[in-house]
């Protein structure tokens, strides 16, 4: 390499702080430094090109993928424009994850051979600078989760070989420049822009426009259904979150016929939905739950046999359910709760609550208020026949008025009963789908880290960083398989799971699944950092291996800090709360924050481990379907479970915690079974609690977790509680604790008594908390 731009590289070094990604290079050897050499790894990549008949080579790409959170005052993008304008050949630029903050430099106008510029996952602010046109040669342009604003410039869709583009998760305001959607003025092909604050209707979308991922979610689009050309080649088309009102034109179906993943959640749609929407030929993911659709569903509505998932939740549904949503058999997971269907299957509010969305509908339809649906238009057009404003007016008022009465004939007096269960709904985390980027922003929102590492590795990759699965790696084996401690190429510690799966298993469905787990982050979640496939399949058994490979956790499990071992402290009352209450928070996520929720998750004490900082987080969820003998579909398993076995087995961690030792008949100094002391037949009694927190645990407090825990152990799944129930106890118990000792176990919402009392008469009667202590708090003596 030239001296000048070996000295360029060092300098990077030394602005960007030194990441460890660079630690490799030593900043004091100019001489001989072989920069070109150096073997690419996920952190760093550097190659050069060399031209023929030239002694000299020059560095064509520089890739590097920080762990900084932000970098020191010292830095400043103005330097680190001019140090990049010093390698003018760079095709490839990534500076991922570094902490860059500052505008983005203009001098980049000068990388004219500039095919990949990646700035992702920085501080970035400002808007794009207008020199940036300059670079006609670009593909690829990723800026995701950044601090952009200001608006989008037309130029960038002017960018003739730009091919993606990904904008998701800044401040951008504005409409999204029409020169985007079309093939005259570039080749993109992916459109990322979510989690913006893009406003207005999208432009036409011409039919020769070559987008076939296109994603604006979470933004203010609206209030115009987007207009699509015929024949496109769009398959994701995602828009949930969004703005945009009137119902969803008839023709749509027919424009967006390549369509495999539509999200049109939470936005302002009402009507019908086209039925044709639903038989769409390659459709596997449709969601326009969130919306204001109301009306009556035909009963024989066909589904297109390709659909994996079916969201229609949180609308306005009326009548009985179509009978394709409660088929058995199919692999059709078709969520439908939150409506005011005829059927209790899933949770429906009672007729009058779609009625009254329905009546303010119609007035809001004949006030003009909001735009009427495309078919009430061409009914309006029908009447009206081109006559004059008021009289069309009234006819949108009489024709509304008449769908309404029409519908509530059509509809059989069914006796509709509002839902006794506990609403397990997601609260605040909105519907997504399986294959939707917003899992990863909305974990970003939920405070957790980079999703960099997610990936497919290679079998000899986890051989290698396991030394062959060596004995000495092995951490222990579970019901799943053998549990190996890893170290990755980028130094990553890691966990190595070794699943045996059945050869028959439908590998397409088993792949979805796991590359949503995957994509799952949550602070009391152990994240999966990636999985492997080995495509070998075992002649004798007809078994195949997964490996799924997870963040290492190096604290021991919940169980190892109840007792006394390798010189550990036990936990004390408030740290076992907020323990089992992370852990319930992670349990819960799983439950509400994916959708499908994910159940039946092996919930045991020895999946919560607790990590350097006493953060408890659970691990092995979503392997329910794993195991070798099991062919069923993925999709129906998860379509049939339910939360209320975790439910139960979070009982069992309740009663470990409290007991301090696994809660086994032969532990027991009683002969009931521990699990039945908290039956009603069987008071609770005081020897049972572990003796190590008695004298700093509050009476109310042990109690809320005794009848919680109880409750969770009901043999009939339909008398244990939801998971936020519990938690909602567990809180509650917590604060109690918190507000007598003074001990802060986590940052906690304030709650209010728990609602449900569980047999309190007989916990308070049996002896366990009825010493007051006259000078304040009752205390477990
Ligand atoms: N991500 C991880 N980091 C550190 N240790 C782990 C991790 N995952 C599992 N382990 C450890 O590996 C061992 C085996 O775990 P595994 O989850 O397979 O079985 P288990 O929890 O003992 O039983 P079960 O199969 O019933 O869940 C346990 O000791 C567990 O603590």
């Amino acid at each position: 390499l030239p001296p000048s731009q070996v000295h360029s590289v060092l300098r990077l070094q030394r602005l960007l702080g030194y990441p460890s990604a660079l630690a490799h290079i030593d900043s004091n050897a100019t001489q001989g430094l072989d920069l070109c050499g150096i073997p690419p790894s996920p952190v760093f990549n550097l190659s050069c090109n060399s031209s023929a008949g030239s002694f000299s080579s020059t560095i064509v790409s520089i890739q590097i993928l920080g762990n900084a959170t932000s970098l020191s005052r010292d830095f400043s993008m103005e330097t680190l424009g001019n140090l990049l304008s010093a390698l003018p050949e760079l095709e490839i630029l990534g500076l991922v994850h570094l902490g860059l903050w500052g505008s983005i430099p203009p001098k980049l106008d000068h990388l004219q051979s500039l095919r990949v510029l990646d700035l992702s996952e920085n501080s970035i602010s400002g808007a794009l600078p207008d020199r940036l046109r300059a670079l006609s040669r670009l593909e690829i342009l990723q800026l995701k989760d950044n601090r952009l604003n200001g608006t989008l410039p037309g130029w960038i869709g002017e960018l003739r070989s730009l091919r993606e583009l990904d904008l998701s998760n800044n401040a951008i305001t504005g409409k999204l420049p029409k020169s985007l959607f079309s093939s005259r003025r570039n080749r993109l092909e992916r459109l990322v822009v979510s989690h913006n604050d893009f406003s207005g209707n999208l432009p036409d979308w011409s039919s020769d426009s070559l987008l076939v991922y296109f994603n604006a979610g979470a933004n203010h689009i609206g209030p115009a259904f987007p207009k699509f050309g015929y024949g496109g080649l769009l398959q994701s088309l995602l828009l949930g979150q969004n703005d945009i009102t009137g119902g969803i034109p008839r023709d749509a179906a027919a424009r967006l016929g390549g369509v495999r993943t539509m999200d049109l959640s939470y936005n302002e749609l009402h009507g019908m939905p086209p039925a044709a929407l639903f038989r769409l030929g390659h459709i596997e993911t449709l969601a326009l739950n969130g919306n204001q659709f109301l009306g009556v569903l035909p009963y024989n509505l066909s589904l297109s046999p390709s659909l994996a998932l079916l969201d229609l939740s949180s609308n306005f549904f009326t009548g009985r359910v179509p009978a394709s949503f409660l088929g058995s058999g199919g692999s059709v997971v078709v969520r439908f709760g939150k409506n005011c269907f005829a059927t209790r299957v899933q949770q429906q509010y009672t007729r009058s609550h779609c009625d009254a969305a329905a009546r303010k509908r119609a007035a809001a339809s004949a006030a003009g208020a909001s735009t009427p649906d495309s078919h009430d238009l061409a009914i309006i057009a029908g009447i009206v026949g081109g006559g004059i404003a008021l009289v069309g007016a009234v006819a949108v008022f009489l024709c509304v008025l008449l769908r309404c009465l029409r519908q509530q004939k059509d509809d059989k007096p069914v006796q509709y009963a509002a839902s006794s269960c506990a609403d397990t709904a997601s609260i605040g985390v909105p519907s997504d789908l399986l294959s939707n980027a917003r899992y990863l922003s909305q974990s970003i929102r939920l405070g957790v880290h980079s999703t960099s590492h997610n990936r497919v590795f290679s079998v000899p990759e986890l051989e290698e960083a396991t030394a062959n699965f060596s004995l000495e790696n092995l951490i222990g084996e579970g019901q799943h398989g053998k549990v190996f401690k890893g170290k990755l190429h980028d130094g990553t510690v890691a966990a190595v799971k070794c699943l045996t799966l059945d050869s028959r298993q439908d590998m397409r469905q088993l792949k979805i699944h796991v590359e949503l787990l995957v994509k799952i982050r949550h602070r009391h979640l152990v994240g999966y950092i990636g999985y492997s496939l080995d495509n070998v399949i075992d002649g004798a058994t007809q078994c195949r291996k997964l490996y799924l490979v997870s963040e290492y956790i190096d604290n021991g499990t919940l169980r190892n800090h109840l007792s006394k071992a390798e010189g550990r402290e036990v936990l004390s009352w408030s740290q076992r709360l907020a323990a089992a209450i992370g852990a319930g928070r992670g349990i819960q996520y799983l439950h509400t924050g994916v959708v499908p929720g994910i159940f039946n998750n092996d919930v045991n004490i020895t999946n919560v481990l607790m990590d350097q900082n006493c953060v408890a987080k659970f691990t092995d969820f979503g392997l329910f379907c794993f195991q070798c003998k099991t062919s069923s579909s993925v999709l129906l398993f998860r379509k049939l479970a339910s939360d209320k076995t975790d439910v139960y087995n979070f009982g069992f961690i309740l009663l470990e915690i409290l007991l301090g030792k696994p809660p086994t008949i032969e532990d027991s100094k009683s002969s009931v079974h521990p699990k039945e002391m908290l039956q009603t037949e069987h008071v609770p009694r005081y020897e049972v609690v572990d003796p190590a927190i008695i004298g700093n645990c509050v009476a109310e407090s042990l109690t809320t977790v005794l009848e919680i825990a109880a409750k969770c152990l009901s043999e009939e799944p339909s008398s244990r509680p939801s998971m936020e129930d519990v938690l909602w106890n567990l809180q509650y118990a917590a604060q109690v604790q918190d507000r007598v000792s003074g001990e802060c176990s986590e940052e906690l919402p304030y709650v209010s008594p728990p609602r449900s009392r569980f047999n309190r008469q007989a916990i308070r009667t049996s002896g366990i908390t009825n010493r007051k202590n006259e000078s304040g708090p009752e205390f477990l003596r």
